[in-house]
């Protein structure tokens, strides 16, 4: 580990200064696309008009023969497209990978100045991040960038999730984490064959009322990730980075997604990966927060002057707490605002509404 007065120096010479803080832009949904299919590169330009972040996926669901041609789509891509103030991620592949060598130095070099996040799957632990952290150095002193390249993680192993603190920590380019169900269950020896979401398997069951222990005995799903994000929530929050849901595979069961998006974002994560364009909306739903709360939370920030004391407003008692509380949810709306003209109009019709 370095030592703290060494934490914010470049790894490498002429490397850009490390970032000290990250910043908060909106990320309601990381959409994947394949850069080697044709149809997907081809909805790029209009996707980048409609989501937070496009990400070109390298890693799994890119077929092996394809992995030179993913590359080399995204270099394209990155060099012909606008993306406005949408941020362009990628997904390198793992670090024992054949592939991961040139991903790193080609992307860096080719499309370093458009790249805002490189997101690293399989993490481990610190060590991972302090390999690709030292390499991106080397790499952006080599390309002459001015402004590092930021770095993701996915907690999708065992290990990853028992260090995920000290991932959290391991460098100032950590930008955030994202859950990784589907390789997390394989590395846990979980016995779902789904990419997240919930298993009717998993649940408790009311105490029995007589002696059939069948008979009107309700059951609970729970929810098999609620560890996981909660502790990955925490380590983020810890660390100054943010967090996020990451894939439902069950494309066709939007309803199952929105709830399992909706969990994650009452939890703390700040978004979510859209896998198909059919997510995209829920994302967006899901991860802006509702004018109602909005306005709320405008309406206690406005009645509590400098936070402190005490005060009855509809008849819930606010305080220095839900003061914080309400400040979390009103700088969020604040930033979405800026970027969603829509949503701004809806966030300000309902407080004026409540403040009447
Ligand atoms: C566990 C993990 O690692 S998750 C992360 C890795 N996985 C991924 O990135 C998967 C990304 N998504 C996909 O590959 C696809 O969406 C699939 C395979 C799930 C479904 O693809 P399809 O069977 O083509 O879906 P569908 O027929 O509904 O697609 C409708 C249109 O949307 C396009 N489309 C589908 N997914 C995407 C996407 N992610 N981005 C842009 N366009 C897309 C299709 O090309 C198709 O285009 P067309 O109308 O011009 O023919
Ligand atoms: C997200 C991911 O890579 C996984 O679930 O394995
Ligand atoms: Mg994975």
């Amino acid at each position: 580990m370095r030592s703290p007065k060494d934490f914010f120096a470049p790894l490498a010479v002429g490397a850009p200064d490390p970032v000290r803080e990250i910043p908060a832009l909106p990320s309601r949904m990381i959409h994947f696309f394949d850069p080697s299919n044709a149809k997907m590169a081809a909805k790029v330009p209009d996707l980048a008009k409609k989501v937070d972040v496009l990400l070109g996926n390298l890693e799994d669901a890119v077929r092996a023969d394809r992995k030179e041609a993913a590359r080399q789509g995204l270099v394209e891509i990155a060099k012909a497209t606008d993306f406005g103030s949408t941020q362009l991620w990628t997904r390198i592949n793992s670090l024992d990978s054949p592939w991961v060598l040139d991903d790193l130095i080609t992307l860096v070099t080719e499309i370093g100045d458009k790249l805002d996040v490189i997101m690293v799957p399989k993490v481990e632990g610190a060590q991972d991040i302090h390999y690709v952290d030292r390499l991106l150095a080397q790499l952006e002193a080599r390309a002459g960038l001015r402004r590092p390249l930021l770095v993701h993680a996915i907690l999708e192993t065992a290990s990853g999730v028992a260090n995920v603190e000290e991932i959290a920590g391991a460098s100032p380019r950590m930008q955030g984490i994202s859950l990784g169900p589907a390789d997390l269950a394989a590395s846990r020896r979980m016995k779902t064959t789904r990419v997240g979401g919930g298993h009717p398997g998993y649940l408790v069951r009311t105490d029995p009322v007589g002696e059939d222990l069948h008979e009107g005995r309700t059951t609970y799903q729970q929810d098999l990730w609620h560890y996981t994000v909660a502790r990955m929530v925490d380590a983020c929050a810890m660390h100054g980075i943010l967090p996020y849901y990451g894939p439902f595979g069950d494309i066709r069961d939007v309803v199952a997604c929105e709830d399992q998006f909706r969990n994650a974002f009452l939890l703390g994560c700040v978004g979510t990966w859209t896998l198909h364009p059919v997510q995209v909306d829920i994302a967006k739903r899901v991860f802006s927060p509702e004018p109602k709360d909005v306005a709320w939370a405008r309406k206690v920030i406005a009645a509590m002057g400098d936070g402190t004391g005490a005060v009855m407003i509809d008849g819930k008692m606010q305080d220095d707490a839900s003061v914080k509380q309400c400040r979390v949810v009103a700088e969020l709306a604040d930033k979405l605002a800026e970027r969603d003209p829509e949503l701004k109009q809806a966030y300000d019709e309902a407080t004026k509404e409540a403040l009447a």
